[in-house]
């Protein structure tokens, strides 16, 4: 819901608040160029001192005001020349005539009315609703996506886009809400929805006397020229008229014989109200607030188009379904836990299948369960396992939601994953765990599907079908991920001595057999995945990369398995030979925004990405790099280009252990261990942990980092948590 209330409305009104915010941020450059322009108002002049002197010049003068911004302006018929003009309020000197520049006029009505008049102007009000509606459902989104409203400022992980669309987003959300709230005030006004604010000055009778010299009228001496707003003359030729003064405080009759003040209206709560919304709107009079609401609003088209690429990627990915029933009335309810796609595929021929058996089947993803999924006669899920066990994308509110929502349905949970991580279905387990204690009645035990196995579906298809009372038939033919071809340019080999080899391939996209112009490569950063899918299987395998597009190759690590078919099939690969592989994007492994030092550690070929990383380190920051291999001689991979990165500093520093070298026999956690206060000392700076290669070596490394990291006070469950101890384990 929050969701949906943020993506399509931002992406439709994107361009219209992008208009408004624009003029608004170069309006709100004004207050500051009024202030460094207008003469100060010198203490102890007051209003009686400035009108006579400028009255002396004007003798058709009606009236004298003070701008927000702090400048005087008085308009006169003298007879032969009539109009406003600024003056000094030192000496009451004329300093030419007061005029709003054009392109000022224009952008303030581009601002206000989108130059349409009283439609344009209803649309700048509603424009300013949605501005609120965005900042606040941004907000709980953005507190959802971190952990909750304490978490707001934890460090933001993902693409870019999100990056940049979270940074920016709580950035400027406070000016954001202080405009749209100030400016839907103000659009309410301009529409009278706003009763009057201005109080009703009480019926006065002036004295009628001969009118006595501005300067000497007692109660015009009495006030300071500082709080000044406005000051209207009374008509020369109707001898009863009288003065009228406005300053922040309310209005004071004044008469022009004797000076005396006749009846005072102070200004009511609506009119000071309306003081202060157009004050924090505008920042005229608040220039410095001014400035900050300008840069607040300056962010909106940025936010615009990261929010337009996140929304398109996100409705790109989400699968389609036809004969989807409404959650309300539906007897059966799928609600799926996806991160690349694929258990969405099981689901779909799920649903297809419960439909034309003749159920009510709404299926949706586990992140949007709500009170109508759980009123449904069952409920089942299907859910991916990612990490440490963690919830895939399309399921990381779950947990959380499902304890507010009331509803216990009898459920049953069918978890994908892959027995070859430690943490086989551990999400699954944890959802099955979350419903019992919920008190869901089980329709059917937790099943665990190893791999995508079809087989493995389709058996719990037929037990799902007894429960149901009627035939199931499971039949899940895999959609092949999208591929790009690409060919092998190059190749270096490391480790045969020992017996395991270990091979750094580069791949190019082909040229074009026509015109022989190189191709381009798929768009992806060093630590994302390669998915390559061998000849003659249908299950692609992953391999973090050690480049990324910019590298002009796709690179990878890639060791040789006994018995693998594809770590096979790629050592046999020779130059020219031709894969095809996708990219899966791996957000959660990137080297975090800012410049705290890194420290990468990784073991054979898990120095890929790190190597990656190190290798687009033009900036120089801070990494360090601790690496394991087997033997010096034999399998030190990257050995020249690290030397090259030491060199350029691109790496700071680089400790490597080999387990099998006779004088070394180390692994890279004892480099850890020995390095302890250095590596206190950078986590003290802030650094971020980033470990990469196998589950064990990675087991390893926690243990070792735990001693480190506890007399600073800190744990690696937080650390993990923050994103600031990171791993691509496999
Ligand atoms: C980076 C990565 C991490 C994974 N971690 C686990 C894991 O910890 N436990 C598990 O059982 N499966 C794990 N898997 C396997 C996926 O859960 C499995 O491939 C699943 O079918 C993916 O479904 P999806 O395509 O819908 O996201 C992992 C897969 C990848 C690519």
């Amino acid at each position: 819901m929050l969701r949906r209330l943020h993506g399509l409305p931002g992406v439709v009104l994107a361009l219209g608040l992008t208009v408004v915010a624009v003029t608004g941020a170069v309006l709100s450059l004004q207050p500051a160029l009024d202030r460094a322009a207008a003469p100060a108002v010198p203490a102890g002049t007051s209003v009686a001192g400035l009108a006579a002197q400028v009255a002396a010049r004007h003798p058709g003068i009606s009236a004298i005001r003070q701008r927000p911004d702090g400048s005087l302006t008085v308009a006169f018929d003298d007879g032969d020349a009539r109009g406003v003009e600024r003056v000094d309020p030192a000496t009451g000197t004329g300093l030419g005539p007061y005029q709003v520049p054009e392109t000022t006029r224009f952008i303030t009505s581009l601002h206000r009315s989108f130059l349409a008049g009283d439609a344009g102007r209803a649309a700048a009000g509603l424009g300013a609703l949605a501005m609120l509606a965005l900042s606040v459902s941004g907000m709980l989104l953005l507190a959802r996506r971190l952990g909750g409203a304490g978490a707001l400022l934890r460090p933001i992980r993902g693409t870019p886009a999100q990056r940049w669309h979270g940074e920016l987003g709580r950035l400027a959300v406070a000016g954001l809400v202080l405009s749209s709230l100030t400016g839907l005030w103000m659009s309410a006004g301009t529409f009278g929805l706003i009763p009057e604010a201005q109080g009703i000055a009480p019926a006065v009778t002036a004295s009628g006397g001969t009118p006595a010299p501005v300067g000497t009228l007692a109660a015009l001496r009495s006030v300071p020229l500082a709080e000044l707003r406005e000051l209207s003359f009374p008509d020369p030729a109707d001898p009863t008229d009288i003065f009228t003064l406005r300053t922040a405080a309310g209005e004071t009759q004044i008469d022009a014989a004797t000076g005396a003040a006749l009846a005072f209206a102070p200004a009511t709560g609506l009119e000071r109200i309306n003081d202060l919304v157009r004050t924090l709107h505008t920042g005229r009079g608040a220039w410095l607030l001014g400035l900050l609401l300008g840069l607040s609003s300056a962010a909106v088209p940025m936010l615009g188009a990261t929010g337009i690429i996140l929304w398109a990627r996100r409705r790109a990915a989400r699968p389609r379904f036809t004969a989807n029933a409404p959650a309300r009335g539906a007897d059966t309810v799928i609600l799926v836990g996806s991160e690349g796609n694929s258990t969405w595929g099981f689901a779909g021929t799920l649903h297809a299948a419960l439909t034309a058996a003749g159920h009510r089947v709404h299926i949706a993803a586990m992140n949007e369960v709500g009170a109508a999924h759980l009123a449904a006669d069952r409920l089942l899920i299907l859910t991916a396992t990612y990490g440490e066990g963690d919830a895939p994308a399309s399921a990381k509110g779950f947990l959380s939601r499902l304890a507010r929502v009331p509803g216990r349905p009898p459920v049953a949970v069918l978890g994908f994953g892959d027995r070859n991580f430690p943490h086989f279905c551990r999400f699954a387990q944890e959802v099955a765990d979350a419903l019992e204690a919920k008190g869901c009645p089980r329709l059917l035990p937790l099943k665990r599907v190893d791999r995508r196995s079809a087989q493995e579906f389709a058996q719990w298809g037929q037990d799902l079908g007894a429960v149901l009372g009627h035939d199931l038939t499971l039949s899940h033919v895999a959609e092949p991920p999208k591929t790009v071809p690409l060919v092998l340019a190059g190749r270096e080999l490391y480790g045969e001595a020992l017996g395991t080899p270990v091979a750094i391939l580069r791949f190019q996209a082909p040229r074009d057999p026509r015109t022989g112009t190189p191709g381009r490569l798929p768009a992806f950063a060093a630590g994302d995945l390669a998915g390559i899918v061998p000849p003659g299987d249908t299950m692609p395998r992953f391999y973090s990369l050690a480049s990324s597009t910019r590298d002009g190759v796709l690179e990878i690590c890639v060791r040789l398995r006994e018995g693998g078919l594809c770590s096979t099939f790629l050592h046999a690969l020779a130059p020219g030979g031709a894969i095809n592989a996708f990219i899966r994007e791996n957000p959660a492994f990137r080297p975090a925004a800012g410049r705290a030092p890194l420290i990468l550690v990784g073991a054979g070929a898990g120095i890929g990405p790190l190597a990656g990383f190190v290798r687009a380190n033009a900036e120089e920051r801070p990494m360090h790099l601790y690496w394991g291999g087997r033997s010096a001689a034999s399998d030190f991979l990257y050995e020249h280009e690290l030397a090259q990165h030491l060199a350029e500093r691109r790496l700071t520093s680089l400790k490597t252990a080999f387990s099998r070298d006779v004088e070394g026999g180390a692994y890279v956690q004892d480099r850890i261990a020995a390095d302890a206060p250095r590596l206190r000392e950078l986590l003290k700076q802030g650094a971020q942990i980033l470990v990469c290669g196998g589950r064990d070596m990675a087991d390893a490394v926690t243990r070792a980092f735990e001693p480190v990291v506890r007399p600073l006070g800190l744990d690696l469950a937080t650390l993990k948590s923050c994103g600031r101890y990171v791993e691509d384990v496999y």
